[in-house]
C-alpha cells in the first residue's frame, strides 16, 4: 500500500519540447502540415515586420555600412613580376620592446636566431609574401623617414606605463604620409600582479587606442617573457596575422618609384679619398624598387642626406627569392630564406657584379694545414681540380694585372726573373711558403715602424696600423691567411657587415714606398741575404736602385740633365714661336733684325726700293714704334697710323668747310680737283724709279706716242663729261640744298 500511495505521490515533471537544435528541427519539419504553415504566413503578413523602431534602425545602417565596405575605389595594381616584400616597421618608444619582437617573428619565421636588428631584415614569409622588418628610430627624422616606406606599423605600448607621446607623433606623421596599415601590440604585460587591474588597463588601452585610429583596429596582447623571449604561442598568433593581411596600395606610393635600401657601398676610389678627405663620394644604394619604374638620370632624394641624380640603375639577382611553384602546402624548411646584410646575417651577398658567399673563419683555415701535413699524404688519391685550384688560387699573392705591372721594370733588363714573375703560377705556389715567412717578418717592421712613425703620419696611418694589428692578432694560421689576403683584399668590418674589400695599385702604392725603405734598410742589415724569393722585394730593390743612386753619379746625370734641359728649353721657344706664328712669323724676326742692323738711314731708303709712290708716302707717315716693337708678336706688321692731333689748328682747319658752318662752294671745288687727282693718281699709279740703277720706269699709256692722239679725244669727252657733271650737281643744289649738303658730307 505504501508503495502504491507513493506512487501516486510522485509528481513527473512536464516534458519541455526542444525550443533549438537538430531534434527541434525535425519536430517543427512535419510535412503534413506544410500547407498548413504557408497558410499561416500568408495569414499574418506581419510576421517579418520589425517590431521594435530602434531595432529596425540599427539593422539598417548595419546593411548600409556592409554595403559601404564594397564599394572600394578600384586599385590599379600596377605592379609586374614578383612583389616586392611588404615593410612591417615595428615603432614604439625606447626599450618597450622592439628588437625582441623583430627577433621573435624572424625566429618564428626563418628557425634562425637573429643576434642585432640592423636596417631592413627580409623573410619569406609564405609562397606569395616576403616580408621586410624594420625598427623604427625614435627620433622624429627616423619616424619621418618610416613613415614613408611604411605598409604596416606595428605600434609597440608599454601596456604597464600606458600611452606614450612617441605613438602619437608616430601616428600623426603616418596621417600625412597616406596612413598605411597599424596595428597595435602590447608589451610589458607581466608587470600586472592583479589580473583584474590587468584586464581593465587591457579594456581601457584598447578604448583609447581605437579612438585615436577607428573603432575595431586590431590590438594584440603579449603576455610577458618566457626565457627572455616572448611567449611562441603569441608570436606565432601575430606572425598569422601579419601573414594573411590584406595591404591596400597607397596612391602616391603606386605612381612613385620608392626604394628602401637594405645595403649600401662607399665605392669612391680610394686614391680620391686619400688626396681629399672631404671629396665627392660614388655610393652604391641596394634594395627592393618599388611603386613603378626608376629611370636613370632620375633625380631621387635621399632622405635625410639630400637631393641627387641616379649616375646608373641596374637589376640584380634576387637576394630573397619567393619559393618555387610546386604544389604543396606550406613553405619547406630550406625556402625560409631571409636577408639582412645589415645584421650581418645571411651568406649570400649580392653585389653590382658579384656575389659573395661568406665562409666561417674555422671552415677557411683548413687549406693550410692540409699543405703543411695531410698535403703530401693525399698527394696519390687527391685529384680534385677544384680543390686544387683553390690551393693554388691561395698561394698565389699578387693579381696578374700586379705582376704585369711589375713586369713592366724588366725594361732595364737586369734581372730576367723580373719578367718570369708574369708567368709563374706554379713557381710561385712552390715558394709560397717562403714567401709568407717573408711577407710576415716584413709586416712585423711595417707594424714596428707605423708604431714609431703613428704621430707624423697621422690618421691614415692610424688606420693602417690599425688594421695591421688587428690583422696580426688572430693567430698564427688566421694571420697567414690574413697575409696572404692582404695582397688582393682586405677583410674588414664595415657598414655591419664583414666585407673583403679589393685593393689594387694605388692602395698598394703608399705600403710600396715603405715597403721599398724597409727592404733597403734589410738589405743593408743582411748583406748577401737573396731576396729572390718575395717579388715585391725585388721590385722594391729595382726601384730602389732607381730612387738612391750614388751621388757622383747624380751629379753626372744632373750636367746632363742641364744642357738636355737648356736644349729642350731652346728647342722649345722655337717650337712655339713655329707653332703659334707659323713658319713665316719665325724667320721673319732674323729678317727684321737684319734689317735693324744695317742702320737708320739705310732703312729708309731701302724702304723706297721698289715700292709704289703712294705706299711709300704712307709708310713714311705711320712708321712702326720702335722701342715697342716685340720679335714674338703677331702685331708687328700692322701699321699703327698716328692719330690726327684735332687741336692743330691746320688739322680742324682741313675740315671746316665739312660742316654746315663753312664754305660750300670751296669744297665743292676741293670735291672736283680730288677727282681729277684720283683720275691723276689712277693714271700715274706703277711709275716708280730705280734709285740703285737710276732708271726710271713710267706706265705704258705715257710711253706709247701713238695712242697720244687717242687719249686727247678721251680727256676732251671727259672734260665735257665732268662739266655736265657739275651743273647738274649745281642745279640740284639749287633745288635742295640741304640735302646736298648730307649727301656732301657722306661722300
Ligand atoms: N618584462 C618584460 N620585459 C620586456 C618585455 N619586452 C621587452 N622587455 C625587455 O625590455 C628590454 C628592452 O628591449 P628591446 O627589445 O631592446 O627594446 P627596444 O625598444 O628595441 O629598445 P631600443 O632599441 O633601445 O629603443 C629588454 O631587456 C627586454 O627583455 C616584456 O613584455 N616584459
Amino acid at each position: 500500500m505504501a508503495i502504491d500511495s507513493g506512487a501516486s505521490e510522485q509528481s513527473h515533471k512536464v516534458h519541455r519540447s526542444r525550443q533549438s537544435g537538430a531534434s527541434k528541427k525535425k519536430k517543427t519539419k512535419p510535412h503534413k502540415n506544410k500547407e498548413d504553415n504557408s497558410d499561416e504566413k500568408k495569414q499574418n503578413p506581419k510576421a517579418f515586420a520589425f517590431s521594435s523602431n530602434s531595432k529596425a534602425r540599427r539593422l539598417h545602417s548595419r546593411a548600409v555600412e556592409k554595403e559601404q565596405r564594397k564599394l572600394h575605389i578600384p586599385a590599379i595594381d600596377r605592379s609586374y613580376g614578383e612583389v616586392p616584400p611588404y615593410v612591417v616597421v615595428v615603432h614604439g618608444p625606447p626599450k618597450v620592446g622592439k628588437s625582441l619582437l623583430i627577433k621573435s617573428l624572424v625566429k618564428h619565421y626563418t628557425k634562425h636566431t637573429l643576434p642585432e636588428v640592423r636596417g631592413p631584415i627580409t623573410i619569406v614569409s609564405g609562397k606569395q609574401r616576403r616580408i621586410q622588418f624594420v625598427e623604427c628610430p625614435n627620433d622624429i627624422n627616423g619616424m619621418v623617414d618610416a613613415a614613408k616606406f611604411a605598409d604596416l606599423a606595428l605600434l609597440l605600448i608599454d601596456g604597464s606605463y600606458g600611452f606614450e607621446m612617441e605613438t602619437f607623433e608616430f601616428l600623426n606623421i603616418l596621417q600625412v604620409h597616406g596612413f598605411p596599415k597599424v596595428m597595435g601590440v602590447l608589451t610589458h604585460l607581466d608587470k600586472f600582479k592583479d589580473v583584474k587591474k590587468l584586464k581593465k588597463t587591457k579594456q581601457r588601452l584598447k578604448h583609447r587606442f581605437w579612438t585615436e585610429i577607428y573603432d575595431g583596429a586590431k590590438l594584440f596582447y603579449l603576455s610577458g617573457l618566457i626565457h627572455g623571449k616572448y611567449p611562441k604561442r603569441e608570436i606565432h598568433n601575430l606572425a598569422r596575422f601579419i601573414s594573411v593581411m590584406k595591404f591596400h596600395p597607397l596612391s602616391w606610393r603606386t605612381s612613385h618609384p620608392y626604394i628602401l635600401v637594405d645595403r649600401f657601398e662607399d665605392v669612391t676610389p680610394p686614391e680620391r679619398v686619400q688626396t681629399n678627405n672631404k671629396c665627392d663620394r660614388n655610393v652604391t644604394l641596394y634594395g627592393y624598387l618599388r611603386g613603378c619604374n626608376l629611370k636613370k638620370g632620375a633625380k631621387v632624394h635621399v632622405a635625410g642626406v639630400g637631393d641627387y641624380s641616379l649616375a646608373s640603375v641596374s637589376g640584380l639577382s634576387d637576394p630573397c627569392p619567393l619559393p618555387s611553384d610546386a604544389k604543396k602546402k606550406g613553405l619547406r624548411e630550406k625556402e625560409k630564406l631571409f636577408y639582412a646584410p645589415m645584421s650581418g646575417l645571411g651568406d649570400l651577398l649580392y653585389d653590382k657584379d658579384a656575389v659573395y658567399i661568406n665562409i666561417n673563419d674555422h671552415l677557411v683555415q683548413y687549406s693550410k694545414v692540409d699543405d703543411g701535413n695531410g698535403g703530401a699524404a693525399r698527394k696519390g688519391k687527391d685529384k680534385d681540380v677544384g680543390e686544387f685550384l683553390v690551393k693554388s688560387l691561395q698561394n698565389t699573392q699578387y693579381s696578374i694585372d700586379e705582376k704585369l705591372e711589375k713586369s713592366k721594370i724588366s725594361l732595364f733588363g737586369q734581372n730576367p726573373n723580373y719578367s718570369s714573375e708574369a708567368q709563374g703560377g706554379e713557381k710561385n705556389s712552390l715558394e709560397g711558403q717562403e714567401q709568407i715567412h717573408d711577407r710576415e717578418s716584413l709586416e712585423q717592421y711595417l707594424t714596428d715602424e707605423d708604431d714609431d712613425d703613428a704621430s707624423q703620419f697621422g690618421e691614415e696611418n692610424d688606420d693602417d696600423y690599425l688594421d695591421d694589428s688587428r690583422s696580426l692578432g688572430q693567430g698564427k694560421d688566421a694571420q697567414n691567411a690574413m697575409l696572404k689576403s692582404e695582397d688582393t683584399d682586405r677583410v674588414e668590418f664595415h657598414g655591419g657587415r664583414l666585407r673583403r674589400k679589393a685593393i689594387f695599385g694605388n692602395d698598394v702604392d703608399h705600403n710600396d714606398l715603405k715597403d721599398s725603405d724597409e727592404e733597403n734598410e734589410q738589405d743593408e742589415n743582411d748583406g748577401d741575404e737573396d731576396t729572390e724569393s718575395s717579388s715585391s722585394s725585388d721590385f722594391s730593390d729595382e726601384s730602389g736602385e732607381d730612387l738612391k743612386p750614388d751621388e757622383n753619379v747624380m751629379g753626372n746625370i744632373s750636367k746632363w740633365k742641364e744642357s738636355l734641359l737648356e736644349r729642350a728649353v731652346s728647342r722649345q721657344t722655337t717650337n712655339l714661336t713655329q707653332l703659334v706664328y707659323g713658319k713665316s712669323a719665325s724667320t721673319s724676326p732674323t729678317l727684321v733684325t737684319e734689317e735693324r742692323d744695317s742702320g737708320e738711314d739705310e732703312e729708309d731708303d731701302d724702304d723706297e726700293f721698289f715700292k709704289p709712290k703712294g705706299e711709300g708716302k704712307k709708310t713714311s707717315k705711320g712708321g712702326h714704334d720702335d722701342a715697342d716693337f716685340n720679335l714674338e708678336d703677331c702685331s708687328k706688321f700692322t701699321n699703327y697710323s698716328e692719330p690726327n692731333n684735332w687741336k692743330e689748328k691746320e688739322v680742324y682747319e682741313s675740315i671746316r668747310d665739312r660742316f654746315v658752318t663753312g664754305d660750300w662752294s670751296k669744297s665743292a671745288l676741293r670735291n672736283q680737283v680730288s677727282d681729277a687727282k684720283t683720275e691723276d693718281e689712277d693714271d700715274e699709279y706703277g711709275d716708280f724709279e730705280d734709285l740703285e740703277t737710276g732708271e726710271k720706269y713710267e706706265s705704258h699709256l705715257k710711253d706709247d706716242s701713238g695712242t697720244d692722239a687717242m687719249d686727247k679725244e678721251d680727256d676732251a669727252v671727259n672734260k665735257e663729261r665732268r662739266l655736265k657733271k657739275v651743273l647738274k650737281h649745281a642745279k640740284f643744289n639749287a633745288q635742295y640744298p640741304f640735302h646736298l649738303n648730307y649727301v656732301q658730307f657722306v661722300l
